[in-house]
């Protein structure tokens, strides 16, 4: 179980006036603890499956709960280092036939276990907190009734709660649309190799989040499974097959990741990131890259990452690849020389709120000149001043604001608690990195 933590209503961030110094391992990646959970759950493995640092926050305790709703075992162990993941013997694929499962507001959590439970028998119905319920859904339910499942939203708006009934995916062709989450594929990707015949998925239109469907393919082999790609954004998976594996191992999560190094580029010094291998499945840990671009010096070592503060410059940007980033690179671009242009994001303003709007709101109110469009924003960098700043529920909103407050006196969090969906203990681990800078 997360520990309990009690978050204040407000936090004021104490500027620092020193450079950093510093060295973080974040927790386990949401992405791959998420997906290694599901491919756990599937895997035929008598002793069950080991999953080595697995994040421990909301997202994926949704994730553990509803999985032991459907049937499996899971077990801490060693202090949370460790998940175990067990199939009971001689239960079927989903054990359960009947479950109502709430997500809270994780969407991995919502699309992988929506094409998940089509592989049982019986009724599955999945639901979340009312802005999950305003998160589209309605591609993927779509993909599932062309391969024979019953796949309904049940306020018919596209949107969960979602109601499944089925008898196994039988398999087959599939055209799925991806242009507003690439989580739709990535959760019809995990099921495919547990039908009843093979699948051919064919993604109709452009997809977004492409790195994410990257993992998803990855993962799948490491667990043994055979993907084919014949052509981008075609897939086949011979089914059925059995996944094997008895031990995992979870890479920390990039996407917290960029919360320090982007610590470094605001405030100076250097923070390194360490625990990444040297073949990452995170698509976000190109972040750096783009910390490089403007300004920023970049080390990569043996599974360690430093970034080095420099003179910042403003950049423009199709971030459409590396889009839960968009937020940290906003809070950045308000210290570079001249503006920033991020484009081709217009999916964000699906996931935990209207992200596009929800930034430019808050930079605005923290002195920035923030042009929106529909796939973006243009940041110009202005003085900034101190301002109590929104959240929306938004994990990332508040991690990505709380960097500004470095530099700039008078910048409180509203609800700073909402940083338990992926990374309980980000407070923590922020004020350490402030304490360990550079005299
Ligand atoms: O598959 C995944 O693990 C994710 C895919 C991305 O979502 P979209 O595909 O909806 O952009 C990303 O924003 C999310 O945090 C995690
Ligand atoms: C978009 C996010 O999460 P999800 O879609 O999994 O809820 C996120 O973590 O930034």
């Amino acid at each position: 179980m997360t520990e309990a933590r009690v978050y204040p209503a407000q936090l004021a961030i104490q500027p620092i006036s020193h450079p950093l110094a510093a060295t973080i391992r974040v927790p386990g990646s949401k992405s791959i603890t998420n997906r290694a959970l599901v491919l756990a759950a599937l895997t035929k493995a008598p002793d069950g499956v080991t999953l080595d640092y697995p994040l421990e926050s909301e997202d994926t305790e949704v994730m553990i709960d509803s999985l032991r709703k459907l049937g499996y075992g899971i077990e801490w162990r060693d202090q949370q280092r460790s998940i175990v993941v067990t199939r009971p013997m001689g239960a079927s694929l989903i054990p359960a036939n009947h479950a109502d499962l709430y997500v809270a507001n994780s969407g991995t959590t919502m699309r992988f276990l929506t094409a998940m439970v089509a592989l049982g028998t019986g009724q599955f119905r999945l639901d979340g907190v009312p802005r999950m319920r305003e998160r589209p859904i309605g591609d993927l339910l779509d993909a599932l009734k062309q391969l024979g499942v019953s796949a309904t939203s049940e306020t018919a708006n596209d949107c969960p709660p979602v109601v499944i009934q089925t008898d196994g995916i039988p398999g087959g062709e599939v055209a799925i649309r991806a242009g507003m989450s690439s989580q739709f594929l990535s959760g019809l990707l995990m099921a495919a190799p547990f039908a009843r015949s093979s699948m051919s998925i064919r993604v109709a239109g452009e997809f977004v989040s492409e790195p994410y469907v990257a993992m998803t393919v990855a993962m799948m082999r490491d667990w043994g499974i055979t993907v084919v790609t014949p052509a981008p954004g075609h897939y086949v998976v011979p089914a059925p097959q059995v996944a094997t594996r008895s031990h995992y191992s979870i890479e920390p999560d990039a996407s917290a990741a960029s919360y320090f190094v982007a610590a470094a580029a605001i405030q100076g010094g250097r923070v390194t990131v360490s625990g990444f291998p040297n073949v990452s499945l995170q698509g976000d840990l190109a972040f750096v890259d783009v910390l490089e671009e403007m300004g920023c010096q970049v080390t990569k070592s043996d599974s360690a990452i430093t970034v080095q503060g420099g003179t910042l410059r403003g950049i423009d940007l199709d971030m459409n690849a590396i889009s839960d980033t968009v937020m940290t690179l906003g809070a950045v671009a308000c210290f570079a020389e001249g503006p920033t242009t991020i484009r081709n994001v217009a999916h964000i303003r699906h996931k935990e709120t209207d992200r596009i709007s929800a930034l430019a709101n808050e930079l605005r109110r923290l002195g920035a000149e923030v042009i929106e469009r529909a796939d973006g924003l243009t940041i110009h960098p202005r003085p900034l001043h101190g301002a109590t700043v929104q959240t929306y529920r938004d994990h990332r909103m508040a991690m990505s604001l709380s960097l500004i407050g470095m530099r700039v006196p008078g910048v409180v969090i509203d609800d700073p608690g909402c940083v338990a969906k992926t990374y309980p203990g980000y407070w923590e681990d922020f004020a350490a990195i402030q304490n360990r800078a550079a005299n």
